[in-house]
């Protein structure tokens, strides 16, 4: 048999009565073009375009393969080369493409589509698209002649109707031949290569995604206001000391431990530190541990095996095995029952987990840095929270001071948040009136930044001029009143520090620990200097 003597009435027999139709003997389905082109809209949307190309790739493939099977079986050719020639004409015969005369997907030239039905389909579900679509012809290609030439062969597409170009053109190497080249094609070739491709593509993409984000944030940020180049605003002394320790840590693999109140940027701190650690190019995933029903934290953070509870319907790995290569952020950790801190204490200290319901343990990957606003040393002392994972997590403490302890950090944070506020909602706003800015400066922001950043949205929705006037501020913050002045002209150091601890103290609502902890001295500082007013006046 010559490739010329081929016959499509030959190949194909269609039998009415036990409604079957075979070509080359082979079971087939006769399917609507479009509706093929719907199925491949799905596959795009429900998947994303990667995924969808390797399904159809490796299904192309399976058809390719199959086909060159069936016309070795079928029918008996002159030479290999006939049986091999002979892919192009069949997948012709059955409508996928129109091969250009003179076309052989392994000679340099390559091979020219006049027409795909692909390319056709995607462009009529999906537009045109940004690379070659025709995925499940380079599959069948690849399969018809790695099955006839009886070793790897992959076909790949340069130029497609898909995209704009006016033929489709496609060749066949070997992964010799292909080298370099054929590496970002590969997975979506391989055997497992949607499993492969899949989890490896969407987080990739995922992360990429996030990063680009933060990116053209801290560049919007850069071009708008001096700040850190990693986008987080830190004008005074407190919160750059903040940031440079921050960078430091993230060089170590220790636990870091944030803590600060709510709203501070602990958060933002620790991602700070893995993006600067070398796990950058890893996930970073944080859990609010005060978040999650208390049933559900074991199996979140360590995972668990099919059948370890009801709906445990198999097996799923824990946030601490996601990690792999990354980070983990648990925030509010002193919101963990203690039945769990035992748990995270074990796995911190043997860096291993073990998942609900297994009894094997699994190693850890994952740099885990911790954060809470509750003063964890009462919880100690209260017996909610255990002393050994205190002090294991405390190792390295990174304490993000509040909003009126770095009040220089106001008004710069205060633009920028105005900023990024007017642009989500399209306004165009020249920034704050000065009786304004004053004004944010007096307030204490218990909220800290988050609160600062409500107060400056809402302000950008009710601005009505191009400024932001003291009216448009929330009620609390234009009741504020001006801080107790730091200095006085003519006091004494002694009664400048006296001033600054007694006013510290009152803030705290007498709360030594807290307020020592604010004023960075130690408490033993603090009782001393106490003791020695006393002393003084009779009275603190
Ligand atoms: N220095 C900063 N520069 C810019 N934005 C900041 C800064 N600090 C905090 N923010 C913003 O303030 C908000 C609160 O920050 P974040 O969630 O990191 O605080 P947190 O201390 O982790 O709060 P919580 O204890 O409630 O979890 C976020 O929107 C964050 O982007």
């Amino acid at each position: 048999m010559r490739v010329e003597d081929l016959d499509i009435r030959e190949l194909l027999e269609v039998d009415a009565e036990r409604g079957e139709v075979r070509f080359a003997g082979r079971k087939v389905l006769i399917l609507d073009a479009v509706a093929m082109g719907l199925l491949r809209k799905q596959l795009v949307d429900t998947f994303g375009l990667s995924a969808a190309r390797a399904v159809l790739t490796r299904f192309g493939f399976v058809h390719g393969w199959r086909m060159a099977e069936a016309m070795h079986a079928e029918l008996t050719w002159d030479s290999e080369e006939a049986w091999r020639n002979a892919g192009g004409v069949i997948h012709m015969l059955q409508g996928h493409l129109r091969l250009a005369p003179e076309s052989d997907p392994l000679s340099p030239r390559g091979a020219t589509l006049e027409s795909s039905y692909e390319a056709e389909q995607h462009l009529l579900h999906l537009g045109q698209a940004e690379a070659p679509v025709c995925w499940t012809l380079c599959g069948i290609g690849s399969g018809y002649l790695s099955r006839t030439l009886g070793q790897e062969v992959f076909v790949l597409e340069d130029r497609c109707q898909g995209q704009g170009d006016a033929a489709c053109h496609v060749r066949g190497q070997t992964r010799l031949e292909w080298g370099e080249a054929l590496g970002p094609h590969l997975p979506f070739f391989q055997e497992g290569g949607i499993e492969a491709v899949l989890p490896a593509l969407s987080g990739s993409l995922k992360r990429t995604e996030r990063k680009l984000r933060e990116k053209q944030r801290a560049l919007a940020r850069l071009a708008r206001a001096p700040g850190d180049p990693s986008g987080l605003i830190a004008r005074g002394p407190s919160m750059r000391r903040v940031l440079d320790l921050a960078r430091r840590m993230a060089k170590v693999e220790s636990t870091v431990f944030l803590t600060g109140e709510s709203g501070v940027g602990k958060e933002r701190v620790a991602r700070l530190i893995h993006e600067v650690s070398a796990r950058a190019a890893g996930p970073f995933l944080a859990l609010n541990c005060g978040a999650i029903p208390e049933t559900l934290l074991e199996s979140e953070l360590f995972g668990h095996v099919r059948g370890a509870f009801t709906g445990a319907v198999q097996d799923r790995p824990g946030l601490f095995e996601a990690a792999h290569g990354g980070t983990l952020f648990l925030d509010e950790v002193g919101e963990l029952p203690l039945g769990v801190q035992a748990k995270l204490l074990r796995a911190l200290q043997e860096r291993q987990v073990r998942r609900v319901g297994e009894n094997r343990t699994r190693p850890i990957e994952a740099r885990i840095l911790a954060a809470t606003n509750r003063e964890l040393a009462e919880e100690v002392a209260a017996g909610r929270f255990r002393k050994d994972l205190y002090y294991r997590l405390r190792v390295i403490e990174l304490r993000v001071p509040p909003l009126r302890e770095r009040r220089e950090d106001i008004l710069p944070l205060a633009r920028e948040l105005l900023a990024e506020a007017a642009q989500r909602m399209r306004r165009s706003l020249a920034g704050l009136t000065a009786p304004a800015a004053d004004q944010l400066v007096r307030h204490d922001w218990p909220g800290n930044v988050r609160e600062l950043a409500n107060a400056m949205e809402r302000a950008a929705a009710l601005a009505q001029g191009r400024r932001v006037e003291l009216e448009d501020l929330p009620e609390d913050v234009r009741q504020a009143q001006a801080p107790p002045p730091a200095s006085g002209e003519g006091q004494t150091l002694e009664a400048i520090e006296k001033a600054a601890i007694l006013a510290a103290l009152e803030r705290n609502a007498g709360h030594q620990a807290r307020t020592a902890a604010q004023l960075g001295i130690g408490v033993t500082t603090l009782y001393r200097k106490l003791k020695q007013y006393k002393r003084r006046t009779g009275r603190p």
